[in-house]
């Protein structure tokens, strides 16, 4: 089982910053948006829970062509960076994903392709983050971190492990029958959240190779893990709790230390909530709704364009000077140290 690596992710407990100036900007939180739906709520969330934790770096916005202009608006209003991705598609089959709409999620693999930045850290649209978790970019390159899946829900009832009971998360509960059934999975992880580094090299290597891999249930979720399988690193569940986790797994859960909370289960997504579904009714999912909706209507938590005068061209004569002094000494004392230039001594 490859080792575990909370004994480096604890080291790093408080967010690490490059020193007194702004983190290098060779690193950056992205997201993936698809579709004219609802989703986008999910990614506004996000932005301002980011926000909220005073991460020290960008959000970026990976949409899909079909995500109208408006809400690229909203997201860029909520300073998020957008981008436009083009959609990946699996090669033909009839494959019946455990959700029909997992099809789109291909595209995700998009983001390799984003090697402006170093690292970066995948976060799903229905991913909140309670925590700051920048330290996370400060992990070891080489690998690709994820947390480990439960295969306990209904949407794994296709599975050789659903059916004897077997699950990663509890491996001693039900063990694997390698006799029958040979090796156990490979520890297997959830593609709502994971730290990875842009590559064009691994880029074209996953379209390449998603052309000769036949899809199976969980779509890009299965794919990334059968391709990352070698460099796959564990985080804790800290890190992405998988909401299933509080009713299948809740002694592996300590509820008041987890940062990142990832609503997938069904009838989880908090702008879609409605109580009505299996285990939606539970009191620390009210909780943890309740917690997603105080930052989504915290308008505190906007984004605040700032105002940067970093060139002003004081025209000489006193009288437009004497009216911009008071405006530009309010802009440095905003901005910081703003340069600006006074207008050329005259000739
Ligand atoms: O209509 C959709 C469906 C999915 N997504 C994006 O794809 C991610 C994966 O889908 P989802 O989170 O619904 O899968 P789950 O984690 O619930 O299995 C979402 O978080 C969104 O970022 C989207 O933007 N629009
Ligand atoms: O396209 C496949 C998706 O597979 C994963 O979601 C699943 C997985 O977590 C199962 O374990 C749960 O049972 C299920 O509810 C949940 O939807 C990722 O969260 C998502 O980003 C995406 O990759
Ligand atoms: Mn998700």
């Amino acid at each position: 089982m490859a080792p575990a690596i909370a004994s480096e992710t604890e080291k790093m407990a408080k967010p690490v910053t490059n020193g007194p100036g702004p983190a290098t900007l060779d690193r950056a939180y992205v997201t993936f948006l698809a579709g004219n739906g609802d989703y986008v709520k999910g990614v506004i969330g996000l932005a301002k829970g980011l926000r909220k934790v005073k991460s020290e770096y960008p959000l970026v916005v990976a949409v899909l062509p079909d995500v109208p202009a408006e809400h690229r608006h909203m997201l860029e209003e909520q300073g998020c960076i957008v981008r436009e991705i083009e959609p990946v598609y699996p090669p033909e089959n009839q494959t019946q994903f455990a959700m029909a709409y997992y099809v789109i999620n291909y595209s995700k693999l998009r983001i390799w392709e984003f090697v402006e930045y170093k690292k970066m850290i995948y976060l799903d649209g229905d991913i909140q983050v309670y925590d700051n978790i920048d330290h996370l970019f400060d992990l070891p390159d080489g690998y690709f971190y994820a947390v480990m899946d439960c295969f306990c829900e209904k949407t794994w009832s296709h599975t050789p492990q659903y059916k004897i009971g077997y699950c990663q998360q509890c491996p001693d509960k039900v063990k694997w029958p390698s006799e029958k059934l040979g090796q156990p999975p490979s520890l297997y992880f959830n593609a709502g959240m994971f730290v990875f580094e842009p590559s064009l090299h691994t880029y074209q290597d996953l379209l390449k190779t998603l052309q000769i891999t036949p899809p199976t249930p969980f779509a890009e979720q299965d794919f990334l893990n059968m391709y990352f399988k070698n460099i796959y690193r564990p985080i804790p569940l800290v890190y992405n709790l998988v909401l299933a986790m509080l009713w299948r797994h809740p002694e592996n859960v300590e509820l008041d230390k987890v940062k990142v909370v990832h609503y997938c289960a069904a009838g989880s997504k908090p702008w879609r909530y409605t109580g009505k579904e299996e285990n939606m009714e539970r009191e620390d999912i009210k909780l943890l709704m309740k917690k997603w909706w105080d930052i989504y209507n915290n308008e505190s938590l906007d984004y605040k364009r700032p105002v940067v005068m970093n060139q002003v061209n004081v025209l000489g004569a006193a009288g437009a000077v004497n009216q911009l002094q008071p405006l530009i000494a309010a802009a440095m004392s905003q901005a910081g140290a703003v340069k600006y230039v006074t207008a050329p001594s005259a000739a």
